[in-house]
């Protein structure tokens, strides 16, 4: 198991600038990029950036990926280097909003009753203080109004202040979640809960996937390094890399060649899971194709790879995947969401796949390093709708199964009422299916390495990776 991240005490501003280099290397900079890279921050435009892309995601209700692309796109004259700040900043406030609301509250007597871009710019200082930055630089780089500087110099004792709450109460502010999800991560977690939590608000490590197809990671290593870029192997999947995470992949030409896909590490070891044989599999719940490119590696472009999915866009962007990739074994087929044409379009399949996958649509709650505004977008409702999909979903796939043949259901949640809950609840109806461990598919070292239990578990407190969940399940012959 991957050492857990190192935990950093909630809420507690530091003086000390913190560590900035990630352990996966770092991509050597040309003479003209170091320089740019040094030059300090032009930190009012810089800021301006960041209150416009933090207003769409939370004052407009926008994604946030979606709402740094459009103000960066509109930000030509930025340098690299101040695009990265800027959706950092954002990134890194999104993810502890809880904190910052909760911490201004106490520092600031007036928080609720100055305006919305006021708040948003303290929102935004107290952020980069409770990251590390020193307060005195934050402070003068800032644009406070006026009498606003003293609320930073008060958040020591607004942490303290959290602290001392009852752990009930504490939880959720500290670890910047919503109260339906806290109580859910204390009982799922119990007393690593903090670790849980603390890891799920850090940056999420860059990592591709090599594309067997073309050559292994070794081979994509020294072909990045070549291009400049530095590499570290995944310490779980055996075809993962995790890069530089300042890095744009989609402009380096061996992406361009398909010889890597950016997918998670979890992700990866869900896709091994599938263990897909050359012959007929299907991928239900295709996307845009993450895992059935990895799927038609493991069939090593042979058989036939029927990736089903519901979104024409995503659909679309899995073919020009699967061109780049060289995969020339998928069938996409879209598919209708309901009714009976669903049963029509399906025929041909049903009693026919060796694997069917079905990555259900889900919470997401394993991927809040990468989206932190879906927190605040998720209702207790939500979760009730994603289950209720998600046993549909089942039914309906696992009819394509052949006698002999393996049902694999993946989330990228971690919440129990997603994932083991939909398992039994599926195996409650479908005696003829039983469990198959996943150690025993991924081997004995991999498998150890895994944790206890039949079913794939993965968090970023445990093992580095998203959260994942799968269950592998065999069709009695
Ligand atoms: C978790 S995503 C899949 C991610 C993808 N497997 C990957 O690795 O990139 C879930 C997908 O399920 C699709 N979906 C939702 N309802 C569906 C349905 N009724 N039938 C098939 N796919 C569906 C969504 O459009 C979405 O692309």
């Amino acid at each position: 198991m991957a050492p857990p991240s190192k935990s950093r005490r909630f809420a507690r501003p530091s003086t000390k600038k913190k560590s900035s280099s990630p352990s996966s290397g770092k991509k050597k900079l040309t003479a003209a990029e170091r320089e740019r890279s040094t030059r300090p921050l032009r930190e009012d435009l810089v800021l301006q950036a960041c209150l416009e892309a933090y207003a769409l995601v939370r004052h407009e209700g926008r994604l946030s990926d979606r709402a740094l692309d459009f103000t960066l796109r509109r930000k030509a004259n930025l340098y690299s280097s101040e695009r990265r700040a800027v959706a950092e900043r954002v990134y890194a406030l999104l993810r502890r909003q809880r904190t910052v609301d909760f911490l201004l509250s106490r520092a600031h007597p007036r928080f609720d009753s100055v305006d919305a871009t006021r708040q948003d710019v303290l929102r935004l200082a107290t952020s980069r203080v409770l990251h590390g930055e020193p307060l005195a630089d934050v402070a003068r780089t800032s644009s406070l109004a006026p009498g606003d500087a003293q609320a930073l110099s008060a958040l020591p004792q607004a942490a303290a202040a959290l602290e001392a709450l009852p752990e009930k109460k504490r939880f959720p502010i500290a670890a910047s979640l919503p109260d339906f999800l806290a109580e859910r991560f204390l009982a799922l977690y119990g007393k690593d809960a903090a670790r849980a939590a603390e890891a799920m608000n850090e940056r999420a490590p860059l990592t591709v996937r090599a594309n067997l197809l073309k050559e292994d990671r070794d081979a994509l290593a020294k072909r990045l390094a070549a291009a400049e870029v530095e590499s570290k192997p995944t310490a779980l999947s055996p075809m993962g890399l995790h890069l530089e995470t300042r890095l744009n992949v989609f402009a380096l030409e061996c992406f361009r060649e398909g010889f890597l896909e950016i997918q998670d590490e979890g992700s990866q070891l869900l896709g091994m899971l599938v263990d897909a044989p050359p012959t007929r599999v299907v991928d239900a719940c295709a996307g845009a194709g993450g895992k059935t490119l990895q799927l038609a590696a493991q069939m090593k472009n042979r058989g036939d790879l029927h990736a089903l999915d519901i979104d024409e866009r995503r659909m679309e962007d899995l073919k020009k995947r699967a061109r780049r990739a060289g995969v020339h074994n998928v069938r996409a087929q879209l598919i209708p969401a309901e009714g009976p044409e669903v049963d029509t379009a399906l025929e041909a399949l049903v009693g026919k796949a060796d694997r069917v996958l079905v990555d259900a649509p889900c919470s997401g709650t394993g991927t809040f390093r990468r989206k932190p505004d879906a927190r605040y977008r998720l209702t207790p409702e939500d979760l009730e709708t994603h289950a209720a999909r998600q046993k549909a979903l089942l039914e309906r796939f696992s009819r394509m199964v052949k006698p002999g043949g393996r049902l694999i259901y993946g989330t990228c949640s971690v919440l129990r009422e997603e994932n083991e809950a939909i398992v039994e609840d599926f195996l409650a109806r479908h005696p003829e299916y039983s469990v198959r461990p996943v150690a025993e598919l991924l081997g004995a070292e991999l498998g150890a390495k895994l944790g206890p239990g039949p079913f794939l578990r993965l968090a970023p407190h445990t093992h580095g990776t998203d959260g994942f969940f799968a269950a592998v399940l065999v069709r009695a012959k």
